[in-house]
């Protein structure tokens, strides 16, 4: 086994015949440098039997770091802790832990299948001096990995592999969870550079917590965790490892609280996609694309924020037009903005989730919510797309026996059997329901609770009593005026028949 210091003697060797290779270059004329070269390999080879391999910060896409780069960071920390002179400690946000890793131009060794290899964190600072509003912008970042030369093949065959798989599991194990919302696209390259901006991810809701049918929370909790640990199915079925949610409802019904709950399940970071700050289909597809594997990415009311701005304009009548053409140029101007202000339309919407279920390689969800699902295009819910479509309704005896236990603590009580018959006869969401029983003050009983929510469910009975009857009234006096007409229409008729008159539509 080549010891350290051997390494270093051989290293210092290199660095003497490096220089003179230097000034042979300056010097010489171009057909003795290439000979020169040829030579300088061999002896060099010679000399220093080790193999050399970089993992830059940025390979390929600049504002993309690269994945390897980021594993070897996370699966050097904690050997860096134990065996490195200098280490460099980050507080991770809103937490007490201290994250070590190795400073620059310090080495760890590390063994695999016995044999010894030494890694290196390296930085290169920019040449010339630029004034930047980013620390440590223009650095340029990599790790190095050094092995003797005969194991090279177990190394790039084997190690190398084991080291981004650990590192990437490590990192998952130790990360905080995020919640990502997109940056407008002018910000991509100026003060935040990036895409998506993010806090972290500490919505409470779990399943636990969701009050719903009972039956319908388990087959979604079922097909949740079915779905995460399938990555051998999607591949022998020859499906992208993705699932998509359609969750409709009216407001108030948990919606949203089910998107954190799924997150929580799954332990997957959450994209919340505000389709309205997007200005075109391409900018929706780099979005996409930059998201991270174990994420659920979220378009919330999908019918508000979908923009079918061709569709509305077909539809405008000619006096719609003459209005607009009318109008202020102030008026005339906004209006115009708004029409440029996003370009994202139906087909590109449906171009890029395709997209992405095709090229992105890890599991990912998308979720799309809304009130309105009739409203929906069939296109963009049909399976494949949207795989389940569920729909969160209003609050039944199941959901409410959920709220029971989690806000008052309990499992039954003699109020349950009047709430049951008031929750069949009303529709009341679970937004509401969990308002009232929510206890007001500290003096509340849990029978306050229930007598509170007993008689707001009375009063919203009433109320759609009320709403029943003044419908049936409209929707007779409707008919009636129907019949009135029809009458009057063949009274009419029948006299002109009488006078013998013909009439000819
Ligand atoms: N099914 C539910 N289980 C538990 N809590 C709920 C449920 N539905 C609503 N809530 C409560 O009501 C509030 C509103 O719920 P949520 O935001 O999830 O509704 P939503 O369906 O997303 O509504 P919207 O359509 O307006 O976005 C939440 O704070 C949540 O605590
Ligand atoms: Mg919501």
């Amino acid at each position: 086994m080549v010891m350290m210091g051997e390494m270093w003697n051989l290293g210092s060797t290199m660095g003497t015949l490096m220089l003179v290779y230097t000034l042979f270059r300056q010097f010489f004329p171009h057909h003795l440098q290439l000979y020169f070269e040829k030579y300088f390999r061999k002896v060099s080879g010679f000399i220093y039997p080790y193999v050399e391999i970089t993992f830059d910060e940025f390979a390929g896409d600049f504002f993309k770091r690269n994945e390897a780069y980021s594993a070897i960071k996370s699966y050097l920390g904690d050997k860096s802790s134990a065996s490195a002179k200098r280490l460099k400690a980050n507080v991770v946000k809103d937490t007490e832990s201290v994250v070590l890793s190795m400073d620059y131009n310090e080495e760890v060794t590390d063994k695999f299948e016995g044999v010894k290899v030494w890694w290196s964190a390296n930085r290169t600072l920019p040449s010339t001096q630029r004034i930047s509003w980013f620390s440590d912008d223009d650095e340029k970042r990599s790790y190095t990995l050094t092995v003797h030369k005969r194991h090279r093949e177990l190394i790039t065959r084997s190690y190398i592999g084991y080291v981004l798989k650990e590192g990437k599991e490590r990192a998952t194990r130790n990360r905080r969870r995020k919640l990502y919302s997109n940056n407008p696209s002018h910000d991509w390259h100026g003060y935040r550079r990036s895409k998506w901006s993010d806090v972290p991810f500490e919505h409470p809701a779990t399943f636990d917590t969701l009050a719903m049918d009972s039956n319908l929370k388990e087959e979604i909790k079922n097909d949740l965790i079915k779905f995460s640990t399938a990555k051998d199915y999607y591949v022998r079925i020859g499906k992208a490892w993705k699932r998509g949610y359609l969750l409709y409802g009216p407001p108030g019904t948990g919606k949203s609280s089910m998107i954190a709950a799924m997150a929580n399940l799954l332990d997957y970071d959450v994209y919340d996609l505000e389709l309205t700050a997007v200005k075109e289909n391409a900018e929706l597809r780099r979005l996409l694309l930059d998201t991270s594997n174990k994420s659920v990415v979220v378009i919330e009311d999908i019918d508000c924020s979908l923009d079918l701005t061709g569709q509305r304009e077909r539809n405008k009548t000619e006096k719609d037009k003459k209005d607009e053409d009318r109008s202020d140029p102030i008026t005339k101007k906004i209006k115009e903005d708004e029409k440029t202000e996003s370009k994202v339309t139906l087909s590109g919407l449906l171009n890029c989730i395709d997209g992405l279920w095709s090229s992105c390689g890890g599991e990912r969800i998308i979720v799309f919510t809304t009130n309105y699902v009739e409203k929906l295009d069939p296109a963009l819910i049909r399976r494949g797309r949207m795989d389940k479509h569920i729909e969160l309704s209003y609050c039944c005896f199941d959901a409410f026996k959920v709220f029971a236990k989690n806000y008052l603590e309990i499992d039954s009580h003699s109020l349950f059997g009047e709430i049951e018959t008031l929750l069949g006869e009303t529709e009341m969401t679970p937004a509401d329901v969990a308002e009232n029983l929510m206890p007001k003050s500290n003096n509340d009983e849990v029978e306050t609770c229930l007598s509170r929510l007993i008689e707001a469910l009375n009063d919203a009975k009433k109320k759609k009593k009320a709403e029943d009857e003044a419908r049936l009234m409209a929707e007779k006096k409707e008919e009636e005026n129907k019949e009135v007409k029809e009458n009057g229409v063949a009274t009419a008729a029948d006299e002109v028949k009488e006078n013998g008159v013909t009439v000819s539509h």
